[in-house]
């Protein structure tokens, strides 16, 4: 078994004194991260409320936890990290006792804000709340807040659970108790963490979206095909998977929202201009592997 995943696999008691202060976990969005962040958190001991808008996503995305724990780990620890899970569909009832919000809904500004200001209410004065946003500058998420001392980004990886990455942002109002918090969380969810600031894409995103998006106008301009730029990144960079592969992998979708509301904010950075050919895959409803096809048909 590789390395990652023994690390994933250790056996964790929630009694233990490496949480800190973070015992009580609440996932919000119960997507491709949501499903993941949940997984890691409940593998390495936290109690994991995870919220979304209906019952059926939220089945599904225990599923596909499930399915995801089979792969690497036996019966009883996938029932003890079963056990530690619950699902709720009320965002504010689940909120009322939980230690560490994690946000890991749809890539909009607007739809997160709303989220943010409700659960302000709601959430005991303690709670420290978190936005695993690709994009979206953590300041102008917290506003919707009166606790941007108590609010940070932990923007992590894509699969959560095989990914060592997490990246951890302050604003200038984060406090420096919240930041060691959310530090100390990191190390206990077995991830390496970065400190970033609260700049565009933080570290990974600011480097790795110009690239994804050169590959795809490398296509557009009819330079090469997307299987030969991802063979070559593979086997000339090194790279696990293609720019294509990746996009598939993350979703088309994320992908497009990334693009669009950095163009908006930048419109002369030309790193940053929006895609046709991007825009035309989402609008025809092919957004990667989640929905089978996007630059390649998924194998069923
Ligand atoms: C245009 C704008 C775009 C911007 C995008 C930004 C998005 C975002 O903000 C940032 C990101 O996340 S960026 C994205 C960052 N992400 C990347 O860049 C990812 C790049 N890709 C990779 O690193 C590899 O292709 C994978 C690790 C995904 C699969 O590895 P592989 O070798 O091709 O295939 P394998 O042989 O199947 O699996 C190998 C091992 O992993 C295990 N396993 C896998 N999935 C699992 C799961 N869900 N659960 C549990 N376990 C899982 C599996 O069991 C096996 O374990 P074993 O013990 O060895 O048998
Ligand atoms: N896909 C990636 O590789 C990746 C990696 C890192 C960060 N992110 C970021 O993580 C976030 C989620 O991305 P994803 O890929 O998991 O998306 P996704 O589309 O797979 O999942 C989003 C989930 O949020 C739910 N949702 C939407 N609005 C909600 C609300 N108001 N309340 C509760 N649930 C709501 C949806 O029903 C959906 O299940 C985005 O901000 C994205 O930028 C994505």
């Amino acid at each position: 078994m590789a390395q990652a995943t023994r690390v994933f696999c250790r056996n964790f008691s929630s009694s233990s004194s490496r949480f800190g202060n973070i015992k009580h976990v609440t996932v919000i969005g119960a997507g491709l991260m949501g499903a993941g962040i949940a997984q890691v958190a409940a593998s390495t001991g936290h109690q994991v409320v995870i919220v979304d808008q209906t019952d059926d996503i939220l089945s599904k995305s225990k599923a596909t936890i499930e399915k995801s724990l089979q792969r690497v780990a036996g019966e009883t620890f996938i029932a003890e990290v079963m056990g530690r899970l619950t699902i709720k569909t009320d965002a504010a009832a689940a909120v009322k006792n939980t230690d560490l919000v994690i946000e890991a809904i749809v890539e909009n500004l607007e739809v997160k804000k709303k989220l943010f200001s409700s659960l302000d209410k709601a959430a005991p004065k303690h709670t420290i709340f978190t936005s695993n946003t690709s994009s979206i500058p953590i300041k102008d998420i917290a506003v919707a807040t009166q606790r941007q001392d108590r609010f940070g980004g932990l923007h992590f990886f894509n699969p959560v659970p095989i990914m060592k990455l997490l990246e951890v942002i302050r604003i200038p109002a984060t406090s420096d108790e919240t930041f060691d918090k959310l530090l100390g969380f990191g190390k206990a969810m077995d991830k390496s963490t970065v400190n970033c600031k609260d700049t565009p894409g933080f570290i990974v995103n600011r480097l790795l979206v110009p690239y994804m998006m050169e590959a795809i106008r490398m296509v557009e301009r009819g330079e090469a095909s997307p299987q030969d730029v991802d063979t070559a990144m593979k086997l000339g960079a090194g790279y696990p998977m293609g720019p294509f592969e990746l996009t598939d992998y993350v979703g088309l979708d994320t992908c497009k929202f990334i693009i669009d509301g950095w163009h908006k904010k930048y419109p002369d950075n030309p790193l940053f201009m929006p895609s046709p050919l991007l825009d035309k895959l989402v609008s025809e409803g092919k957004l990667g592997n989640k929905t089978g096809e996007g630059f390649y048909k998924q194998k069923k």
